[in-house]
């Protein structure tokens, strides 16, 4: 690891060498954070998202994770969805149990997939609606200081342009506060239809880790984590936007990701 625990007032920075190096930490990270959270509230409540984070999970289906992980008291959520079958190439739901769900045991009922029968609007207010049924019984708990569900963790990935989950720069669905879960239909990132938690949800989240990886996202990772003047707003840069009220946030990169971080330097 090339820096390990640095904190930054956008969180802590983990930067790796490699992408190997990366998923190693990533999925101890989980490991402890399922650990803690099943010894103090029972169960581990987790929104995944989709794209190239998941590729990053797969030693949670090894050694020692798929034995040493409660995995039936795993809850399992999606920050966002592309609204296609969830037999569909784009499915964040087909990615995650291809690559993981499906190759560790945990309990079919506890994975709360977003209905892909539905329009859009209604997949969203549905989704909404079961969150705020398990928010009720406390298998999700609760925000201290709004009534927003409070994750234990919530998995970021980021786009170059700085978009996380399905909010995208300057998109309105990034102004939505009285929502848990949204949608839109004019994605600049095909497919066109999404569903996705809102920036409230995001940050009320106990814990917060956001992924990021190759060179294409390092302009984007400076304008999320750096000290940098934004103008009015920080609506451009979505990622900028992650800032949980009580909860940790951790940034996970690699070399290629951090080489435009103000005041980190790699050897060629
Ligand atoms: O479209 C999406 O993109 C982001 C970022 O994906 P990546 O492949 O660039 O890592 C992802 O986090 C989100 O869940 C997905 O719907």
């Amino acid at each position: 690891m090339f820096f390990s625990g640095v904190q930054t007032s956008r969180g802590e920075l983990r930067i790796h060498e490699s992408l190997d190096d990366l998923s190693a930490d990533l999925v101890e990270y989980i490991s402890e954070l399922s650990d803690a959270s099943v010894k103090e509230r029972g169960v581990f409540a987790i929104a995944l998202s989709g794209g190239s984070l998941i590729g990053l999970l797969g030693k949670l289906c090894e050694v020692p994770y798929n034995k040493t992980i409660d995995w039936a008291k795993w809850y399992v959520f999606w920050v966002d969805e592309r609204v296609v079958a969830k037999s569909h190439a784009d499915s964040n739901y087909k990615l995650a149990k291809d690559g993981l769900l499906s190759k560790v045991p945990l309990i079919p009922s506890h994975v709360h997939s977003i209905n892909d029968c539905l329009s859009a609007e209604e997949a969203a207010s549905e989704y909404d609606f079961g969150i705020r049924q398990l928010v009720k019984t406390r298998l999700i708990s609760v925000s201290d200081i709004s009534d927003c569900p409070k994750f234990d963790l919530i998995l970021l990935g980021m786009g170059p342009d700085g978009h996380v989950a399905s909010l995208f720069p300057n998109h309105s669905a990034l102004g939505v506060e009285d929502e848990w879960v949204t949608f839109i239909t004019d994605s600049p990132k095909p497919p066109p239809e999404r569903i996705t938690f809102t920036l409230p949800v995001i940050n009320s989240a106990s814990n917060v880790a956001v992924v990021a990886t190759g060179g294409a996202k390092a302009e984007a990772a400076h304008l999320a984590i750096d000290d940098v003047d934004m103008g009015p707003t920080s609506l451009a840069l979505p990622a900028r936007l992650v800032q949980p009220t009580t909860g940790k946030l951790v940034w996970f990169l690699d070399n290629q990701a951090a080489s435009k971080l103000d005041g980190i330097q790699f050897s060629a």
